[in-house]
């Protein structure tokens, strides 16, 4: 056989370039932390919009002589500036709370290992160098006791799905608490169904789940016939039960990652109701952060106006008026005081600034109750798009 056409050969070259690839993404990385010093310095902000725009412009065009699609140029780079964006954030943020750093943090979260919340932690702590001791709780109730007694640093709570909407039981108990959100990450929810051993779709009587993913895979769940549904107290719970009883007739609802840690493997991948899921988590901690000044940030507030009319859009007018965007608004009711609304609101903007610390002020002259639940970076960094005419030309 021809050397051009040997397999083994073949792959070899590809393993060599991806390994090549690696250093070169390793060398860009560290030259956007000289980046991020430099920034740190001159107090400018980490994004730059029409740097990335000229950037990517250069590259599909750069892409296209060596015949690479536009369109993949674009998905590679806009995933190394995200990339880049959050490891900038992180070092800024290391600037800004000097007294917060630490080589091993604990984290508090609901369930065991490859829950949703255990892949959370993981993945936002990674990227701060921070070596985790995890405290799996079987409840929000314990995740946030954890946190207040000082047992733990930190709780990574859900706090809202793109396909169930907010999660009620963690709005409440951030009425009733002294703890400060200090960041939050969304986390790809990709719901499979996981099996120990091998089997098939038909031969499925149980599905071991928690109930948020049951409500998210309700249309998938649907069409199974004959299966009984059993609610697990977490995910990972789940597929510790299904690990344990090794059944060909029970599958269990998780995501393919978390799967692995239980030696599970997907039967069915993608069984969402909606394609794109994902969850917001938010991370709490005893004591608030500083933001800096390069990183967009987001505040938390929540606020009791009484049943006043128009009270509610009186202390939105506060805002627009400011040029606050507010990202979030949520209602839950009052313990005790029936038909009375407590309004969760998050803004874009840090706390620090002379601008939100006015609206506060303005705010908390027009209403019963307002409580400041933390400011922390904005981990969502939406994509710089690239005019279609520099894909299609
Ligand atoms: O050049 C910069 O200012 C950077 O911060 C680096 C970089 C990149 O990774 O290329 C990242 C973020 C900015 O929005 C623009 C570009």
């Amino acid at each position: 056989m021809s050397e051009d056409l040997d397999l083994n050969k073949i792959r070899e070259k590809i393993t060599k370039l991806d390994q090549q690839l690696l250093e070169l993404f390793a060398q860009r990385r560290s030259l956007t932390l000289s980046v991020a010093k430099s920034k740190a310095h001159q107090i400018r902000p980490v994004r730059d919009q029409q740097r990335e725009q000229e950037l990517l412009i250069r590259l599909i065009n750069q892409g296209k002589v060596l015949g690479l699609d536009a369109h993949y140029v674009t998905s590679v780079y806009q995933t190394i500036i995200e990339d880049s964006v959050l490891n900038q954030q992180a070092y800024l943020q290391t600037l800004a709370n000097p007294n917060i750093q630490v080589p091993t943090v604990s984290v508090a979260f609901l369930g065991n290992k490859g829950s949703y919340s255990y892949l959370a932690s993981h993945r936002y702590f990674s990227r701060r160098a921070a070596k985790i001791n995890e405290y799996g709780c079987q409840s929000f109730k314990e995740i946030m006791q954890q946190v207040e007694s000082g047992h733990v640093d930190y709780g990574m709570l859900p706090i809202e799905n793109t396909s169930s909407g907010s999660i009620n039981e963690v709005y409440d108990a951030l009425q009733h608490t002294n703890l400060s959100i200090v960041g939050e990450i969304t986390q790809p929810i990709e719901h499979c169904l996981l099996t120990a051993v091998n089997t098939q779709l038909s031969k499925i009587k149980t599905i071991y789940a928690h109930g948020q993913p049951f409500t998210q895979c309700s249309n998938f769940l649907d069409k199974q016939k004959n299966i009984r549904i059993e609610y697990c107290d977490s995910t990972a719970d789940a597929m510790a039960q299904a690990y344990e009883l090794q059944d060909p007739t029970v599958a269990v609802i998780g995501s393919e990652e978390g799967g692995h840690l239980y030696k599970l493997h997907a039967l069915e991948k993608s069984i969402a109701n909606q394609a794109e899921n994902h969850s917001r988590f938010i991370l709490v901690a005893r004591k608030p952060i500083d933001v800096a000044e390069q990183i967009p940030a987001k505040t938390a507030l929540i606020l009791a106006t009484g049943q006043k009319a128009g009270a509610l859009v009186d202390c939105l007018i506060i805002l627009k008026a400011k040029g606050i965007n507010m990202c979030k608004l949520e209602s839950r009711p009052i313990q005790g005081r029936p038909w009375e609304e407590m309004f969760y609101i998050d803004v874009e903007a840090n706390l620090k600034s002379a601008v939100l610390q006015e609206a506060i002020n303005e705010i908390t002259s027009i209403t019963n109750f307002i409580k400041i639940l933390g400011c922390y970076p904005i981990e969502h960094i939406s994509p710089t798009s690239v005019p279609s005419s520099a894909i299609n030309a």
